[in-house]
Formats: structure tokens, C-alpha cells, sequence
């Protein structure tokens, strides 16, 4: 991505609040109908909820929040597209685009363009909670999603067979590689919701979820037990959690929003995305506290100033940057040639006190930065970052 896309999408990207993947290592587990229970259970809290399905090949979103598929989405005057409203909570979906014949046949690049616009060109508003539908599998368009959006974790959704565990492994393995924080699993299908007495029985052994969930060191964010009135909910477009809001599977839908709502802070870093302009003052990014056995290339709080570019780290550590050496550090092809890594920047050409004036996030793994000289595509990714060296203690 040039510096000029990523100026472009900084700031759409401000005011979508929390943006949460619900992935699965492989198909039909149940990813879709836990995404629109989950939107409901989380607007339901009073959170203002949207809804990316990013399932391209495969969209059912809108059949299971109610959308009609026919009715092409309308264009804001700002030129963006308006997003179908469904039980208060804001959606779009490549169903509401085309007919149905035409995802099958995207391929990538016309998939990263979609989700692109899904993302950043949609009228979302104001938004606490993003929920992205993504489609199973770990493959292209999960890994562009993790690598192109500040995603602020996934939820992993499996079924007790062992065979779907094992591939919930290789999924939440994934999703570590592209340094996306995992806010739990989910056990669907857990056990069987008798429809007449509403017990639940155990057909498939139980707690394999929680055993993956454990041996990762990832929460466990509930079980949602198999029940016939699921099916029926995702098939009249009012999921269950709005008819039989006591059944055992709408609390589990509301038991795992509550983890997740619950969980917002925990381990928590710099509120992302953010377009942060240095020489304004404005749109600096909120910062969280350092938690102990925190992460050491993930920056919880950052700040300038007459020293330098302060980076408060999660596992306590501070560096105090100067803005000469960040500047001479850029990474970026006009700066260093790519093949052999020569710097190509002329140091003597590098104003003494210069100064950045915009810094943004870029995904949840770097921040871009605009400098005083002009230049400004420069991408710092964050252990990048806490490789360089800290201004001498007699320098500050
Ligand atoms: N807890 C449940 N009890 C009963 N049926 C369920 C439950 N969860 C999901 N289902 C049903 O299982 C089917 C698959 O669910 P869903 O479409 O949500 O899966 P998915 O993982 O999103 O699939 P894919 O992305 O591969 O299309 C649907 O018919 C749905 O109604």
C-alpha cells in the first residue's frame, strides 16, 4: 500500500470503533448466525452495532437479519454508500451488490477492492462495535482483512468434533503470524436443546473448545448449545435471540457478548484506528495502561514533545524517539533501495529540527508518518519501532 492509500484510508476509518472478525477454520460451524445473534445481543447493550458480512463468496447476513436482497443500497450525498438498517444495527453485504452469480467469480484483487469499500467507503457513522463476517478458512481475504484493517481481535468459532478443533488450531496459528489479538473461542453446537422440555443434552463430547482455548492461553468465551430454533431464527431473517431471548442458546449469544463487551479493556492498546495530527493537536489516539507480562512490541500510549516521539509500551517499557533518527530510519523505497537495503537518504538533506506533523495507525501492526520535510511514506512497523535506539538519558 502507497502512503498516498494509506492517507486516503486513515481517516474513513476513524469512528468505527471496535472492529471484531468472527472467523472459522472451516465452513458451516456457525460463524454467520453467531455474528447477527452477537450484533443484536451487543446493540441490545445500547452499542452502536454494524455489520461487514466479508463472506464475498457466500453472503447470508442479510437473509438471516431480514434484508431483502433486491434492493440495491443507496449513495449518501458524501458519495458513500448507505448501509441496510435490520434490528438496529447497520449492515452491508455483497448480496445487497450483486446477484448471487457474481461473487463466486472475484478474484483477489477485486476481493481486497471490495472489502476496501465494504470498509471504508460505506456511510457507517458512528460506530462502538465493527463486526466483520468473515469467510472460513485462512486464506486470502482473512489475511487481507488482519493485515489491511486495525482489527481490534477475532473470535474463533468451532463445533466439538475433533476434526473441527484441529482446524481451529491451524486458524487461531493464523491469525497469531498476522498479529491479531484472539478475544476467544466459541463452542457451537455444543449440545442438543430439546424443543419440548428445552434440556440440553450432550450428543458430541464436550469441552474441546475450552481445552484449544486453554492450551492457546486465549479465553473461552461460551458454549451455545445445537437448537433447532437457531435454524428456524436465521431462516425467517429474526435471529433467536429476538423471539426466545430466554432459550439457552440466546443466553449463550448474550453470554459471549458480554465477554467480548466486558473484555474491551483487557490487554487493551492505543485506540485504533487513528489519525493523529501532530502539528494540530488533534485526533491523538486514547493510550491504555501497561499490564504486567505485557506485550513488548505493542504500544499502549503515545505522545510528542520538545525530546521526542514518547511510545509507552504494554509490557511497561518507555522510548523516547528523536524525530531525526525516525526520520532517517524510514524504511520506505525512496529512502532505502530494496534489494540490498543501501540507504538511499542523504542525512545531510535531513533538517535538524525536524519534527513529524501526522502520524496514523496503519492496520493494528505500524503507524505511517508525515514529516516536516515533506516526506511522508514512511511505515514504522512496531517491533521496528522497539528495535531503535532511545535518545540518550543525557540527551533528554
Ligand atoms: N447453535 C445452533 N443450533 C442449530 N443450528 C445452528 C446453530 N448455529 C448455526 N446453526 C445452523 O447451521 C447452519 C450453518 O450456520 P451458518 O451459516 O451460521 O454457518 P457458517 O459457519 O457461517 O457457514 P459458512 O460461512 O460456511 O456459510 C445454518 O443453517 C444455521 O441455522
Amino acid at each position: 500500500m502507497t502512503a498516498t492509500d494509506q492517507s486516503a484510508s486513515a481517516s474513513p476509518l476513524a469512528g468505527l470503533g471496535r472492529m471484531i472478525a468472527i472467523s472459522s477454520g472451516k465452513g458451516g460451524v456457525g460463524k454467520s448466525t453467531l455474528t447477527a445473534n452477537l450484533a443484536l445481543a451487543l446493540a441490545g447493550q445500547g452499542l452502536r452495532v454494524g455489520v461487514v458480512d466479508a463472506d464475498l463468496y457466500g453472503p447470508s447476513i442479510p437473509g438471516m437479519l431480514g434484508i431483502p436482497g433486491d434492493q440495491p443500497p443507496t449513495m449518501a450525498p458524501n458519495n458513500k454508500v448507505i448501509p441496510a438498517q435490520a434490528h438496529g444495527v447497520r449492515v452491508i453485504s455483497m448480496a445487497m451488490l450483486s446477484g448471487d452469480d457474481r461473487p463466486a467469480i472475484l478474484r483477489g484483487p477485486m476481493v481486497t477492492k471490495y472489502l476496501q469499500m465494504f470498509i471504508t467507503q460505506v456511510d457507517w457513522g458512528t460506530l462502538d462495535v465493527l463486526l466483520l463476517d468473515l469467510p472460513p478458512g485462512t486464506g486470502d481475504i482473512q489475511l487481507t482483512l488482519a493485515q489491511a484493517f486495525p482489527l481490534s481481535g477475532a473470535v474463533v468459532v468451532s463445533t466439538p468434533q475433533d476434526v473441527s478443533l484441529k482446524i481451529v488450531r491451524r486458524g487461531l496459528r493464523m491469525l497469531e503470524q498476522v498479529n491479531v489479538p484472539i478475544l476467544g473461542v466459541v463452542e457451537n453446537m455444543s449440545g442438543f436443546t430439546c424443543p419440548s422440555c428445552g434440556e440440553v443434552t450432550h450428543i458430541f463430547h464436550q469441552g474441546g473448545g475450552q481445552k484449544i482455548a486453554d492450551s492457546l492461553n486465549v479465553p473461552f468465551l461460551g458454549s451455545i448449545p445445537l437448537d433447532p430454533a437457531v435454524v428456524d431464527g436465521g431462516d425467517t431473517g429474526r435471529p433467536l435471540i429476538l423471539d426466545a431471548p430466554d432459550s439457552p442458546a440466546a443466553q449463550a449469544y448474550h453470554a459471549v457478548a458480554a465477554a467480548l463487551s466486558g473484555g474491551a479493556q483487557e490487554g487493551a492498546g492505543l485506540a485504533l484506528p487513528f489519525d493523529w495530527q501532530v502539528a494540530e493537536g488533534t485526533g491523538k489516539p486514547a493510550g491504555a495502561a501497561p499490564v504486567a507480562g505485557g506485550d513488548p512490541e505493542r504500544p499502549v500510549a503515545l505522545d510528542f514533545g520538545a525530546e521526542g516521539l514518547h511510545i509507552q509500551w504494554q509490557d511497561g517499557a518507555g522510548q523516547m524517539i528523536d524525530p531525526r533518527d525516525l526520520r532517517l530510519a524510514c524504511q520506505c523505497a525512496a529512502c532505502r533501495d530494496e534489494m540490498s537495503g543501501r540507504r538511499l537518504l542523504d542525512p545531510a538533506s535531513v533538517p535538524l529540527d525536524i519534527v513529524p506533523t501526522r502520524i496514523w495507525s496503519v492496520g493494528n501492526y505500524a503507524i505511517g508518518v508525515a514529516f516536516s520535510d515533506g516526506h511522508s511514506s514512511g511505515i514504522y512497523t512496531f517491533p521496528a519501532l522497539r528495535a531503535m535506539q532511545q535518545v540518550e538519558a543525557e540527551d533528554v
